[in-house]
């Protein structure tokens, strides 16, 4: 990777088409990292101008708020990120296709859209790139699968892994694996979030306070993520290091095993990456009405 690149994008511009949760997390992960600055990003959506402005006044981005400025954000954009739902995408695609040109790079954050099927929508070969972000780019410490088609040029290469290597890490995947990545770190923060809520909760009922519940679950989290990447072992060592024999932690890993935790774990990814796929299939379905 360049210097240029892994420092600053330069004049590079960005539209974020699709203007959502996602899209703000990695516009915002990017403007705190400094990687480009906010007048390189512009932000667009279907009908929430508020939405846009807020944006604008957060962060600095320039909100294209009508038809026009919508039309000539697509056009001039060297990159073009697609932040819409799957439900919303293939007619989204569809309304861009007369204003972009061959050689745009489109970043794709939707999950199960496939590379073909927004090739199709497209009627070409337009360089595409399949992303599996998840939201805690918004802090620099995302995690993103990357997928590219054939067409990506070694330098638009470049440019993604510098934007995504910006706000986390990233891992270049054949596209199939896409879906197994969304079930891991594309929603893996719900999950986490999920067994926070539940920690936090018996934390109350046993007598510590909402504030000191939430204190020590997120920290215990951050300590057990940062323990696993500091000391390189695996989780499962991790865990029988805390794990005394007859111990408290026994105790309560034989209650998790009694309510099949690791399997409910295991089936909801699982069922994720199933999800995934379900949804790709409407879209490719609808792609081929179009
Ligand atoms: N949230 C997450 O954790 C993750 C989400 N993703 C993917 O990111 C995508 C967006 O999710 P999220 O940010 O949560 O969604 P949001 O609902 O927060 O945002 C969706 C955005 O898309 C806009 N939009 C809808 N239709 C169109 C259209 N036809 N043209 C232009 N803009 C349109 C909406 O505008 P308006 O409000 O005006 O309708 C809104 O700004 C999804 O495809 C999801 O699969 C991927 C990884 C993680
Ligand atoms: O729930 C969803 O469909 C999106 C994709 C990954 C995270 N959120």
């Amino acid at each position: 990777m360049s210097d240029s690149l892994t420092s600053s994008l330069g004049g590079i511009t960005l539209s974020f088409y699709g203007a959502g949760s996602m899209a703000e997390a990695i516009l915002r992960g990017l403007i705190e990292t400094r990687l480009t600055t906010p007048k390189n990003i512009s932000v667009l959506n279907r009908q929430n101008t508020d939405r846009l402005l807020q944006l604008e006044q957060q962060y600095g981005v320039v909100p294209a708020a009508t038809e026009g400025l919508r039309h000539e954000a697509l056009a001039s954009a060297d990159i073009i990120i697609l932040g819409m739902k799957p439900k919303d995408s293939a007619n989204a695609i569809l309304a861009m296709k007369p204003f972009i040109r061959p050689e745009q790079l489109i970043v794709s954050a939707i999950a199960g859209l496939s590379i073909a099927t927004i090739q199709q929508l497209l009627g070409n070969k337009q360089p595409i790139v399949r992303t599996m972000p998840n939201t805690s780019s918004t802090i620099g410490l995302g995690a993103t699968g990357i997928s590219f088609s054939n067409s990506v040029t070694a330098g638009q290469r470049e440019m993604t892994l510098a934007i995504f290597g910006a706000i986390g890490m990233t891992a270049v995947v054949e596209e199939p694996l896409i879906e197994a990545v969304n079930g891991v770190s594309g929603s893996g923060p719900a999950y986490v979030y999920y067994l926070m809520e539940a920690m936090i909760n018996a934390g109350v009922q046993l007598g510590l306070s909402p504030d000191a519940a939430k204190e020590l679950t997120v920290q215990t989290v951050r300590g057990a993520a940062e323990m696993v990447s500091a000391t390189g072992e695996n989780p499962g060592d991790l865990r029988r290091k805390v794990t005394s024999p007859n111990g408290t932690t026994q105790a309560a890993i034989e209650t998790l095993d009694q309510f099949a935790f690791q399997e409910a774990v295991n089936k909801a990814i699982l069922r994720c990456a199933e999800r995934a796929r379900e949804m790709g299939e409407a879209i490719r379905a609808e792609a081929v009405n179009a």
